[in-house]
């Protein structure tokens, strides 16, 4: 087996070119993987045009040959297509790959089943990546090792922070918090928005009031070494009209529907894994 050093010496293949593929291949890019090292495998006609517009990355609509350099394999289908997306590759891939996963739900168990390959690495990133603020759950396999997740890191350090969890069940908490979360952020946008829009502003300044709190109170909570309860005991001041809005919140319910939301999010991934993963 080859050994590489740095992410330039990697041949990267993706199944899938979808959004998220998109994510990992511009922080690539960006960081001077050669696109010539970048193969893609993507039915879709529209999003292989938007690879090679983007990126200079030509895609192939079907696994091929050009499948058998590949020193790291980057899953990124959706959950219910990796089984089949996995059968029609798996024949063509060298069995001395790595294997990186950022489907939702699917086991490691059900992968290395349809691959016939232990050395897996399952991610969960989140959009953010695009913008190279991303925030990644990692969980390898025992049999991936140091030099492995070395390598997975040099992939997702190009999409922002990362972590590794312990154990694979943590990875439904993963995606309930941080993997779909960005979407819980955009609709508290969203109700700050119309709020501001109700009360008068102009969109355009609602909006912009609304993204720069919540960029400006996630940078204070990510300095700070106070808990977010304390930084958000400061702003609310007795009988002031934090105070009036918080207590609304909490009189409606809204921490605990939150909670119960995630909670939710967390049983879908474990569902995914029981629909999709067989
Ligand atoms: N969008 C998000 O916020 C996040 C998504 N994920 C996971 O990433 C994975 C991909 O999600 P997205 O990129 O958002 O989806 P997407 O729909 O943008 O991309 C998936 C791509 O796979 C292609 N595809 C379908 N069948 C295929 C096959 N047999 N072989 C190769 N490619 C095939 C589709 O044409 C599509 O372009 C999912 O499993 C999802 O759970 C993980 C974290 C966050
Ligand atoms: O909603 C989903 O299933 C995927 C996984 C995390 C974010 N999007």
């Amino acid at each position: 087996m080859p050994t590489h050093t740095t992410t330039t010496h990697l041949t990267i293949a993706f199944i899938g070119g979808g959004n998220m593929a998109n994510a990992l291949i511009g922080g690539l890019i960006a960081q001077g993987q050669p696109a010539a090292q970048i193969e893609v495998v993507e039915p879709w006609d529209e999003a292989r045009a938007r690879l090679l517009q983007s990126f200079g990355v030509t895609a192939q609509a079907a696994p091929g040959a050009a499948l058998a350099r590949a020193d790291l394999v980057v899953w990124a289908v959706k959950p219910q297509t990796f089984r089949d997306a996995a059968h029609a590759a798996a024949p063509h891939l060298p069995t001395t790959a790595l294997h990186l996963s950022v489907a939702a739900g699917i086991p490691t168990a059900s992968i290395a089943r349809w691959l016939g390959s232990d050395r897996i690495v399952r991610a969960m990133p989140n959009t953010p990546a695009l913008v190279q603020r991303g925030m990644t759950g990692l969980f390898a396999c025992p049999e991936v090792d140091s030099a492995g997740r070395a390598q997975v890191e040099q992939v997702i350090a190009t999409t922002g922070q990362w972590l590794w969890v312990e154990a694979e069940a943590q990875l439904d908490a993963v995606t309930a918090l941080s993997g779909s979360g960005p979407a819980y952020v955009f609709l508290f946008l969203e109700a700050m928005e119309q709020a501001g829009i109700a009360m008068g502003l102009p969109a355009t300044q609602a909006r912009q009031l609304a993204v720069a709190t919540f960029q400006g109170a996630s940078a204070l909570a990510a300095q700070s070494h106070e808990a977010p309860e304390v930084l958000r005991q400061r702003v609310t001041s007795k009988g002031g009209t934090t105070h009036a809005a918080i207590s609304h919140m909490q009189a409606q319910g809204v921490p605990e529907h939150f909670i119960a939301a995630i909670r939710a999010a967390e049983q879908r991934a474990r569902e995914l894994a029981q629909e999709f993963g067989e």
